[in-house]
C-alpha cells in the first residue's frame, strides 16, 4: 500500500506538476546558450541519462571535449544546462582562486549529507573552515610517520593472508578488490581511530559490503525514475528535498543503511575514547584523528569545537574516504603494472637495491620509499590515468567569470577566453579528461608512461595538491588524506611486489582477460568485468609467489 503510495507520487504527481513549469523556467533562464556543446537527445533526460549509462566511464566526455574544447555546454534533466570543464585555468580559479565561490551543487551535497552527516566532505564556508582547522594537524605529514610502521605491518598481514590462498607452483587468480578494502580499513581504523576493524582476520567487512551494493548496485546505471527522482531533488529547495527523502528510491536507502552502519561504528568509538580522555583530564594531547576530535568536542573556543554529531559525522566520512578511496586505486596501479610487465620487474630491481642497502628484514623509513624514483613514478601515473573519484560537481555562488588557458569557440565564432556564469549555475570539474590533456601531458597523455614523472613535471601548469595531477581535487577542499593514500599505496605496493608477482588472468568463459576490465560510471571509477557488473568490483590478477 504504502509503496503503491510512494509510486504514484513519484511517477504522475511530480512530473505532472513539475516538468513543464520547470522546463519552460529554466529553458529560458539558460544561461550557458551562446557556448558550444552536444546536441539535446531528450528533452527530459538531455544529456545526463546517456553519460550515466554509457559502457565505460569518459567515451562520452573524450568525443566532447575534443569537438568543443575544454569548456563546453552539456545539457541536464528538465531543460537544465550544465558546464563542463577541464581546462586547467577554470580548474584552478574554480577550485583554488575562488576559495569557496563554487560550493558544491545541490545534489552532492545532499548526497553526502545523506551518506555521512554534517562533516568536513558536506559542510560549506565558515562550518568547513572550522572542520579543517580542527583535522588538519592529524593530516600533516610529520603526524602522519608515526603511523608507517602500522600501515607496514597491515600490508605484511594482508601478503600473510594472500599467501594462503593456496597459490601453488603456477599461481591462483584472486580478485584484489576484495581484499585490499579490508587492509585499507584496518589501516584507517587503528591508525585514525585506535579501533580494530579486524577485516582481514575476519574477511569481511560490513562498510565494504554496504559501499559495493552502494556504488555498484545503485549508482551504477541507474532506471530512469531514479535519476528523474535524483534531479528532481536537487533542483526544489532543501525542506521540500528533506521531504522527498521520506520516499528514498534504491540509491538514497543504501546511503543511509551505510550512514546508520558508519555511525554505529563512530559512535562506539567515540564513547570509548571520550570516556579514556576525560578518566585521564583531558591531559593527551596527541595529535591522531581520534585525540583531535575528542578534544575539539570539549573544547570552550566555538572557532576549534565541535559538537557530538559533528564527530560521529567527521569519523563516518573519514572511514569511508579513507579505505575505499586507496584500495581502488591500488586496484588500478596492480593493474597497470600487470598488464605492463617490464615496468614490474624495473620497481622490484628497485626495490632490491634498497634492500641491499638497508637489509633483508630492515624497516623501511618514509626516506626509503622517497628514495624510489621509480616505484613513486608508477604511483603517479596510476593515479593519473585512473582517478577514482573521476569528476566534481560544483554550482557558481554567485555570477561570475571563470578565465580559459585554452579559448573555445562560441556557438556565433567567436572566440572566448572567459565564460560568464549566472548565480547557481551546475558545473562538472572533469578531473578524469583533465589528467589526460595532451596540452598538459603530451601526446602521449593517454598512454601509460611512468617516465613522464621521472622528468621534472614543475611547467608553469600548477594544478592540484599533488604532481599537477587533479586526483585530489584542489583549494580549500582539496583532499585531507593525500599523504596517507600515498604513504599506504606506497607502503602496501612494496610489501605485495616484494611476495607475489602479477600476472594477467587467463581467459575465462566470456571473459577474455584484462582488455575486459572496464572503468564504469558509478559516481566512483570502479573496474568492474565487461558485461558482468552483477558481479560487482571485480579486478581479477594471476597471483603468483616469488621465489626467493
Ligand atoms: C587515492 C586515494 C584518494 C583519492 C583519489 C581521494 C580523492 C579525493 C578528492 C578528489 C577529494 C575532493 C572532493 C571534492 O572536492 O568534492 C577528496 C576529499 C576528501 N578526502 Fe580524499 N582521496 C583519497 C584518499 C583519502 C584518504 C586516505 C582520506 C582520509 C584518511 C581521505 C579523506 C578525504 C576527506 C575528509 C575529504 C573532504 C575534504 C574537504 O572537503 O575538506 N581521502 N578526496
Amino acid at each position: 500500500m504504502f509503496s503503491a503510495v510512494k509510486s504514484v507520487f513519484l511517477l504522475i504527481l511530480l512530473p505532472l506538476l513539475y516538468i513543464p513549469l520547470g522546463f519552460v523556467y529554466r529553458y529560458y533562464r539558460r544561461s550557458l546558450k551562446f557556448l558550444r556543446g552536444p546536441p539535446r537527445p531528450s528533452l527530459l533526460f538531455g544529456n545526463e541519462l546517456e553519460l550515466t549509462v554509457q559502457e565505460e566511464l569518459g567515451i562520452l566526455e573524450t568525443k566532447w571535449f575534443n569537438k568543443y574544447g575544454l569548456a563546453f555546454r552539456a545539457s541536464s534533466c528538465f531543460g537544465e544546462d550544465m558546464l563542463i570543464v577541464a581546462d586547467p585555468q577554470a580548474l584552478r580559479y574554480i577550485t583554488m582562486t575562488s576559495a569557496y565561490r563554487f560550493p558544491k551543487s545541490t545534489d552532492s551535497a545532499q548526497i553526502t549529507t545523506l551518506q555521512f552527516g554534517r562533516g568536513v566532505l558536506s559542510v560549506e564556508g565558515e562550518v568547513h573552515v572550522r572542520h579543517r582547522k580542527v583535522l588538519n594537524p592529524a593530516f600533516a605529514a610529520t603526524q602522519l610517520r608515526q603511523f608507517l610502521s602500522l600501515f607496514q605491518r597491515t600490508a605484511a598481514k594482508l601478503a600473510d593472508r594472500l599467501q594462503q590462498e593456496e597459490l601453488g607452483k603456477d599461481g591462483k587468480v584472486i580478485n584484489v578488490t576484495h581484499w585490499l578494502p579490508l587492509a585499507t580499513l584496518d589501516i584507517i581504523g587503528e591508525s585514525a581511530f585506535d579501533y580494530n576493524f579486524g577485516a582481514i582476520d575476519r574477511q569481511t567487512n560490513e562498510l565494504s559490503q554496504i559501499f559495493k551494493n552502494m556504488f555498484a548496485g545503485a549508482r551504477l546505471y541507474p532506471q530512469k525514475r531514479s535519476l528523474l527522482y535524483r534531479v528532481f531533488r536537487r533542483s526544489v529547495d532543501t525542506p521540500l528535498a528533506n521531504l522527498l527523502l521520506k520516499f528514498p528510491g534504491r540509491q538514497e536507502r543504501q546511503m543511509m543503511e551505510f550512514s546508520v552502519a558508519s555511525k554505529r561504528i563512530a559512535k562506539s568509538v567515540f564513547d570509548a575514547a571520550s570516556k579514556e580522555a576525560k578518566l585521564e583530564g583531558n591531559t593527551k594531547y596527541s595529535k591522531d584523528v581520534l585525540s583531535v576530535l575528542v578534544r575539539s568536542n570539549m573544547a570552550e573556543d566555538p572557532k576549534k569545537a565541535l559538537s557530538e554529531d559533528e564527530v560521529l559525522s567527521q569519523i563516518a566520512t573519514l572511514i569511508l574516504a579513507g579505505h575505499e578511496t586507496t584500495a581502488s586505486t591500488m586496484s588500478w596501479l596492480l593493474y597497470e603494472i600487470t598488464r605492463h610487465p617490464q615496468d614490474q620487474a624495473r620497481i622490484y630491481q628497485e626495490m632490491q637495491d634498497v634492500r641491499e642497502r638497508i637489509g633483508q628484514d630492515a624497516e623501511l623509513t618514509a626516506a626509503d620509499y622517497d628514495s624510489m624514483s621509480f616505484l613513486n613514478a608508477v604511483i603517479k601515473e596510476a593515479l593519473r590515468l585512473h582517478p577514482i573519484v573521476p569528476s566534481i560537481a560544483r554550482e557558481a555562488g554567485s555570477d561570475d567569470i571563470i578565465p580559459l588557458e585554452y579559448p573555445v569557440v562560441s556557438e556565433s565564432g567567436e572566440t572566448l577566453s572567459h565564460i560568464p556564469v549566472s548565480k547557481g549555475q551546475r558545473i562538472s570539474l572533469d578531473i578524469a579528461m583533465y589528467n589526460r590533456l595532451t596540452q598538459v601531458w603530451g601526446d602521449d597523455a593517454n598512454t601509460w608512461r611512468p617516465d613522464r614523472f621521472m622528468q621534472d613535471t614543475k611547467k608553469n601548469i600548477t594544478v592540484g595538491v599533488y604532481s599537477n595531477l587533479m586526483t585530489f581535487g584542489a583549494g580549500v577542499r582539496a583532499c585531507i588524506g593525500w599523504r596517507f593514500a600515498l604513504m599506504e599505496l606506497q607502503a602496501i605496493l612494496f610489501c605485495l611486489l616484494e611476495r607475489f608477482e602479477f600476472c594477467p588472468p587467463p581467459p575465462e568463459g566470456s571473459f577474455r582477460g584484462l582488455e575486459d576490465i572496464q572503468r564504469v560510471p558509478a559516481g566512483l571509477m570502479i573496474p568492474m568485468k565487461r558485461g558482468n557488473w552483477r558481479e560487482g568490483l571485480q579486478m581479477p590478477l594471476l597471483m603468483k609467489l616469488r621465489r626467493r
